[in-house]
């Protein structure tokens, strides 16, 4: 491409020798413009493309620098040369300085000399701004990646530090500038808080590239501490030789605390954010690891919330979370910060007891934890209270691992349940026992069905103004040929763990039925049959189809059934409770609360149910005091027979066993009772001769 040429000069003799100089050569690589006038000049330049401009500061219309510096403004990137006479030869060195790339002295024009330096003059002028446009790309580049970039020469000084680079080490480039790196990248060891070396540094003696190891802190220049991850390169010049070194690092303080949090989530409980399986088992074995060098026994504590799923049932999954965080707080507060309290799921804890030195110390721990729990928790206004069942194993005398450690303290815990709940139970082999009996349960009771093992009782309920039978509660019995009879306490809630009461239930029922039709046959009328429904049972889908069915089949009236639920299986989920109560409503049947007053359900929410009977807890009835009926329960019960005839429920008092309770529940005109005092649960046939005889009174 030929170089394009404006020559600026009233002198018509100057011109000519330039273009004698500039364009005679052959194959001249220039094209000649000129112009005579500032103005002149100045449109040529706005015209089009120019190369190089050579120039007479002595115009017409403009002498001196003035008319240079105009013309600089609209060619800033266009080389000027000025062409001076001897007398004005300081003109063209201020331009110089103002811009000019040099002069040609007037009547010097050299053939060979001009054409050549303008040449280079117009090459080095391409150049320069061809690296200017590359520094400022690469300035930019280097300023917007989110990465730090520094650079250091090979005396291990910064000399570039970009805009991310600048924020993370607090340092200005300006700042930063012929500083030992050491001074701006202040790296420290994560876990020792030794000082690293950096590893722009490392590369000016090894000239290869090098990497932090994964733990580098970077300390600011205010102090401030930031994760980093870095790699770095040599510099070389075209030589290859090495002349500096540039670092590459970026803040992963994210990465870092995600990785963190990530770590946290896979062993800590979500709910009560305590330890989970995982993380206790790791605490196990560390602490029976160190148990013989500190001399210490490790005790396990596993706990189970008593009556947890009555609250969960009752109140809905979001009170019974927010207690078992509550109940988890509590539980940290009882022991040390060495100790670990860990959720196992559900309303299970465990707790390992890290530097126990005696089997007294885990039973301090113990009584200090069932005295924290028997204080009431208030969760949404509500006042709730709930104990624990605790069971206690100790090495290395129940087991040397992790696994037994904890299956041990869980027998032992399900022991201390057997006991009444809220209280512990120190791990005995014999235990192990139980745990097997339990089992064995399990099993026969899947056979028992088939085998006609089970059997029904009847207790009367008795009407207290005209001391008639009302009706009866039939109550399941398992004739075991070997156990004898087993009581529903033992098998009801293993059948409802493994889904087995669910067919059982519907035996249940079919003989009730079955039973009341064979009283109808030989005239005993007017009785009702009480059946009691399990949760489990009551939530099954097919329940009311097949209940149905073993009405048709029966033939009985189910205006004579009546179904004992507990408050909990009502609250589990009211909307769906009172649509199945209604349909059972709608053919008749009568609708009993059992167990009334040990739940924690609302009225208001009670209300929306088809009641027909509230039957008062056994324990209520029981604290009524002997003779006067006054006091706290007594006070209870007075309440619930009060509450009956607002609502018209009829009440009935259950496991009345003195005649000081009955003649309280009388004077407060209860209007049924069931209890010792009437008669034990018994047989069909003893039932029938009872029925038939009519009660004693
Ligand atoms: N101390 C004392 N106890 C009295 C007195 N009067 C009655 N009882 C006992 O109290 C229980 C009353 O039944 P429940 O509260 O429904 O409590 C029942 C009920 O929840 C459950 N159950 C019994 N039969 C069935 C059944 O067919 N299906 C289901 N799902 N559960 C059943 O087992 C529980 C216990 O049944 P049982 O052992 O038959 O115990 C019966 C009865 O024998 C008294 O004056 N004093």
């Amino acid at each position: 491409m030929p170089y394009r040429v404006l020559i600026l000069s009233p002198d018509a003799h100057d011109v000519g020798i330039l273009r004698q100089a500039l364009g005679n050569a052959r194959d001249s690589p220039f094209i000649l413009e000129d112009a005579a006038t500032l103005a002149d000049g100045l449109r040529r330049i706005q015209g089009g493309h120019i190369d190089a401009i050579l120039v007479d500061l002595q115009l017409p219309d403009s002498q001196g620098l003035a008319g240079f510096d105009r013309l600089y403004a609209a060619a800033r990137h266009t080389p000027i040369l000025t062409l001076c006479g001897l007398d004005n030869e300081a003109h063209a060195v201020e331009a110089v300085q103002r811009g000019a790339q040099g002069w040609l002295p007037k009547g010097f024009f050299d053939n060979y000399l001009v054409p050549q330096s303008l040449r280079n003059i117009i090459e080095r002028m391409k150049v320069e701004r061809g690296l200017y446009v590359a520094q400022a790309r690469a300035e930019i580049t280097l300023n917007s990646i989110g990465d730090a970039v520094v650079s250091v020469d090979m005396l291990g000084r910064v000399d570039y530090l970009n805009v991310a680079a600048e924020l993370v080490c607090g340092w200005s480039r300006e700042d930063a500038r012929g500083r030992p790196v050491a001074e701006v990248i202040d790296l420290v060891d994560a876990d020792s808080g030794h000082t690293i070396i950096s590893p722009a540094d490392e590369i000016l003696h090894t000239d290869q590239p090098a990497t932090l190891s994964g733990n580098a802190i970077l300390v600011s220049r205010q102090g401030r501490r930031v994760p980093i991850e870095d790699s770095a390169a040599p510099i070389h010049d075209w030589d290859r030789q090495l002349v500096g070194a540039v670092m590459v690092f970026r803040d992963i303080s994210d990465t870092v605390a995600l990785t963190a949090k990530m770590r946290h989530l896979a062993q800590h409980d979500f709910l009560t954010n305590l330890p989970n399986r995982a993380l206790l088992n790791d605490r196990i074995t560390q602490a029976i690891a160190i148990s013989r060098r500190n001399n210490t026994a490790p005790a396990l504590l596993f706990l189970d919330l008593d009556k947890f799923k009555h609250v969960n049932d009752s109140m809905g999954h979001a009170v019974g979370d927010r207690l078992l965080h509550a109940v988890s707080q509590r539980l940290v507060a009882c022991v040390r910060t060495s100790d670990t309290v860990s959720r196992h799921g559900g309303d299970e804890f465990v707790i390992l007891l890290a530097n126990e030195r005696r089997a007294r110390d885990a039973a301090a721990a113990a009584d200090k934890i069932l005295l924290a729990l028997s204080a009431p928790f208030v969760i949404d206004s509500h006042e709730l209270h709930t104990s624990t069942s605790i069971g206690i194993s100790t090495f290395p005398l129940d087991g040397t691992d992790a696994a037994t450690l904890i299956k041990n303290a869980d027998t032992a815990m399900y022991h201390a349940k057997d006991l009444g709940r809220n209280n512990y139970q120190f791990f005995r082999q014999d235990m192990n026992t139980r745990a097997v009996e339990r089992q064995l349960i399990e099993t026969s009771l899947r056979q028992a069905l088939e085998r006609g093992e089970f059997t029904l009782y009847y207790q009367p309920k008795i009407d207290l103004q005209t001391d008639c039978i009302t009706g009866v509660e039939a109550l399941l019995r398992w004739e075991h040929p070997e156990w004898g009879l087993v009581m529903p306490e033992r098998f009801v809630s293993i059948a409802e763990e493994c889904g087995l009461i669910v067919p059982i239930g519907r035996w249940v029922l079919s003989q009730a039925c079955a039973q009341l039709v064979r009283w109808r046959d030989i005239g005993i009328l007017d009785i009702s049959v009480a059946v009691n429904i399990s949760a489990v049972e009551f939530r099954h889908r097919d329940f009311f189809a097949h209940a149905l069915a073993i009405f048709d089949a029966t033939g009985v009236d189910p205006a004579q059934i009546q179904l004992e639920l507990t408050e909990s299986v009502l609250m589990h989920d009211v909307a769906a409770s009172a649509l199945l109560l209604g349909k059972f409503k709608a053919m008749g049947l009568q609708i009993a609360v059992d167990d009334f007053g040990t739940g924690y359900s609302s009225l208001s929410y009670l209300n929306e149910f088809p009641i027909d009977v509230l039957k008062i807890d056994q324990s209520f009835v029981k604290a009524i005091e002997s003779g006067t009926g006054a006091g706290r329960n007594g006070a209870i019960v007075s309440a619930v027979i009060d509450m009956g005839k607002n609502l018209h429920q009829r009440v009935i008092a259950e496991g009345v066993e003195d005649v000081a309770q009955l003649a309280f529940l009388k004077d407060h005109k209860c209007n049924e009772g069931q209890g010792f005092l009437f008669s034990h649960p018994v047989n069909a046939a003893q039932m029938q001769a009872m029925l038939g005889n009519g009660w004693p009174g």
